[in-house]
């Protein structure tokens, strides 16, 4: 049985490229940039006045000038007015275009307005204040956002803002999410004394939707040859197959005998790991990956995570963000040689470390324990006893 650190290395070396797309920039959130985001105006793109209030020339005022004839109103948006006297100014709003012969903007509440005439209540001004110069965060042709990012939400503002309403980016594998299993029911079904609703289709699903994978899902029986008649139409029609269920030593469990007679190979059965110990992995001539979950639910949540979003998002070629570590919060022995992903609540002490306090539960079955946890800590094998104050990485969920 191999470990958890080779299980890593093999999925890793299956990484695939699918290519780029463009999608409109209102839907492309969680999305990795294949372009730069490139700035087709200064920016700001114009003296932009940064209060409301009145535009005038500051050497008016430095030559002891403090009243000063209102010459027009100007709207943001409006083409900037021009002062033609030193003693002229304009009253102007946030968002509008300094007028060329006016350098200081003064507040509504620095000046008191009455007939046409703004007087000055301030000694202290400063020429230039009030006001983001044009190009003073970025010039025509500055990269605003490198290729390879994950769009964020102030990035979709930044593309609206530079007219980018198309943006090209990675696409993402056509997923299949297949569970396995005759006990399995429908959610509207009312299950029978020896059955269960199937939800593993659904946790992974809602997963997936939030990386903004599209997914299709289906259920087979506990069949041969329905098995591998699915199979076989799913391996030509999606480039990933989640499988959850069915791995296992099961005299039902058929899908490892059937991946296998259908040219998918094996590239490992089985990790020193649990949750998860049964997880097959392997890949198909025309480019499939095959990531075939055992199907207690926490384990196909875990390896959900662990594995298959890990080959998501390098083959996205997204830099893999350096790990993350918490503090264990209390002594836990874990006996058998195999990983142990233990199921934790994660919060931070006084000293603002972040602490991993285990959530006990009934094994990998007990899916209900999930919704008290927030993440798994990885604990190595080839040990029995863990140590609160220990540090250990976090796979957050
Ligand atoms: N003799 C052995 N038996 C088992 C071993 C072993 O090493 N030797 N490993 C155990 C481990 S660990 C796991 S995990 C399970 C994995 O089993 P399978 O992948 O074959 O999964 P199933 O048998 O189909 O189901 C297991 C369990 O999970 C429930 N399940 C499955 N799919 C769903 C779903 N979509 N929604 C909700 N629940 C689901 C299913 O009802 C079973 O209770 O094997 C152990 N056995
Ligand atoms: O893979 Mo199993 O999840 O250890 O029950
Ligand atoms: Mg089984």
């Amino acid at each position: 049985m191999i470990t958890v650190e080779e299980a890593e290395r093999i999925v890793l070396s299956q990484l695939r490229d699918y290519g780029v797309e463009a999608i409109g920039f209102e839907h492309a959130a969680g999305r990795i940039l294949a372009e730069d985001i490139v700035a087709d105006r200064n920016l700001p793109p114009f003296n932009r006045v940064t209060v409301d209030g009145i535009a005038i020339s500051a050497r008016s005022f430095s030559s002891g000038n403090w009243h000063f004839k209102i010459a027009g109103t100007q709207a943001a948006g409006d083409q900037p007015l021009n002062i033609t006297a030193g003693d002229e100014c304009v009253e102007i709003m946030t968002g509008a275009a300094l007028p060329p012969s006016a350098d200081t903007v003064i507040r509504y509440e620095d000046i008191a307005i009455k007939d046409g005439l703004a007087e000055i209540n301030i000694e202290d001004i400063s020429i230039g204040q009030n006001i983001h110069f044009e190009g003073a965060d970025k010039k025509r042709g500055d990269v605003l956002v490198k290729a390879g990012r994950q769009i964020t939400a102030p990035i979709v503002g930044i593309a609206a803002s530079v007219g980018k309403a198309e943006l090209m980016v990675k696409k993402l594998p056509r997923v299949v999410v297949i569970t396995s299993g005759d006990e399995l029911v429908n959610v509207e079904d009312c299950p029978g004394d020896y059955q269960i609703r199937r939800s593993n289709n659904y946790t992974v699903s809602a997963v997936l939707q939030k990386q903004g994978v599209a997914v299709s899902t289906l259920h087979i029986p506990d069949d041969e040859l329905v098995t591998e008649q699915v199979l076989e139409q799913c391996i030509n029609n999606y480039d990933v197959l989640i499988l959850s269920g069915g791995v296992s030593m099961g005299k039902f469990d058929y899908i490892p005998k059937a991946l296998e007679n259908l040219q998918i190979t094996k590239l490992f059965h089985k990790v020193k790991q649990r949750p998860g110990k049964p997880f097959w992995f392997g890949g198909h001539a025309n480019g499939a990956v095959v990531f075939a979950f055992p199907g207690n639910p926490v384990a196909t949540f875990m390896c959900l995570h662990k594995y298959f979003l890990n080959w998501l998002y390098a083959g996205l070629g997204v830099s893999v963000t350096k790990p993350i570590y918490a503090v264990l919060a209390s002594d836990f022995a874990f006996k058998p040689d195999l990983s142990y992903f233990l199921q934790v609540a994660l919060s931070h002490d006084e000293q603002a470390r972040l602490v991993a306090t285990p959530v006990e539960g009934n094994g990998s079955g007990d899916f209900a324990n999930l919704a008290d946890s927030d993440a798994f800590i990885e604990l190595p094998a080839g040990r029995d006893n863990f140590m609160a104050g220990e540090l250990f990485k976090v796979i957050s969920f």
